[in-house]
């Protein structure tokens, strides 16, 4: 009997990763850069034992669907490979983050995984090895290997993996504010809608041409940190990464009419001269960025036009963290 356990944080893409190169290999068709929080996390312990007869997936105590262990056991076989053991496997997740907010990310949970199943099978892999190893889980994983701001390159199942950028603790300046918008519709998954673009998106030629310019833009911002040029890549980037869907054929959008209310006050919060700046993913929640300095006066606007549970502040975070079984 093998086990191991880890912590890894969920990150949170300022220039995004919208649209894969290889689908079986989770190659991204552009570089990404992202920020790694603190506030919320995913806790992943792994037993492999020859007394298994199939893998099991355990999600905050509950067992998974097949199709959610089907997933998992796929990238079980390729630590079992890895180490050349045979043996079926139990992953038990458990996701701390605030209850039915729809921000259990996928990159935190498998980013644990792989660092569970490293200490599991004493597997002794890098930084880097480790990234290349939760990438092939889900693409963003490979970035929560790192703590603050972090790339992740395009390249081969060898090269494809993600490095900290230097930033001399700038990160730490930071808040990360979330507005949870608690929408209905079911939304269209990061992996599904992203094959939708890349296949039939008539603006994704676009965003990929503009992406590497963000990119070096946002590189730009950290070395100089300069919060403005930070906030305005970010900002102008998802955006265009959400044009793309709504270019697509059938289009599809993950704003609801909350998430537009949401950018309305942050860009009114701008003009009245607090630097806030928003971006949003593969559902309806939008993120604002600003300096830490003023995330109290931000907060305190922000809950004129939203209730105070549906805010959450987040800073900067760690990279995997090896917890004892
Ligand atoms: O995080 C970003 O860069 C941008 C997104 O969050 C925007 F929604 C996509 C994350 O995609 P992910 O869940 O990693 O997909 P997978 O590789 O198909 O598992």
């Amino acid at each position: 009997m093998y086990k191991g356990k880890a912590r890894a944080y969920t990150n949170i893409a300022l220039i995004k990763y919208w649209g894969k190169e290889n689908e079986t290999l989770i190659l991204p068709m552009n570089n990404s850069l992202s920020l790694t929080l603190d506030a919320f996390y995913t806790e992943t312990s792994v037993t492999f034992s020859e007394e298994y007869t199939q893998d099991r997936f355990f999600l905050d105590d509950k067992q998974q669907s097949e199709a959610a262990t089907k997933k998992i056991s796929a990238f079980l076989d390729l630590v079992r490979a890895k180490a050349n053991c045979p043996f079926f496997a139990q992953v038990n997740s458990r996701n701390f983050v605030p209850t039915a907010a729809g921000l259990a990310s996928s990159a935190s949970g498998l980013a644990a995984l792989a660092g569970a199943c490293n200490a599991a099978l004493d597997l002794q892999l890098s930084q880097t090895e480790l990234s290349r190893l939760a990438r092939r889980g889900s693409g963003s994983a490979c970035r929560s290997i790192f703590g603050g701001f972090v790339e992740w390159h395009t390249g081969d199942d060898d090269t494809s993996y993600a490095t900290p950028i230097a930033s001399e603790g700038w990160e730490k300046e930071l808040s990360m504010l979330f507005i949870l918008i608690n929408d209905k519709a079911k939304d269209v998954s990061s992996r599904d809608g992203m094959r939708r673009t890349v296949e039939t998106s008539s603006y994704y030629s676009g965003w990929l041409e503009s992406t590497p310019h963000d990119l070096k833009k946002l590189k730009q911002a950290i070395r100089e940190k300069d919060f403005q040029l930070l906030g305005e890549t970010t900002e102008a980037n998802a955006l265009k990464m959400h044009a793309t869907t709504m270019a697509a054929t059938p289009p599809f959008t993950y704003w609801s009419p909350e998430s537009l209310r949401a950018m309305d006050c942050v860009r009114s919060l701008r003009q009245k001269g607090l630097a806030c700046y928003f971006t949003m993913d593969a559902g309806p929640n939008v993120k604002v960025l600003c300096q830490r300095k003023d995330e109290e006066a931000i907060l305190t606007q922000l809950k004129k036009d939203f209730h105070p549970e549906q805010l959450i502040v987040a800073h900067a975070g760690q990279g995997l963290v090896d917890l004892p079984m």
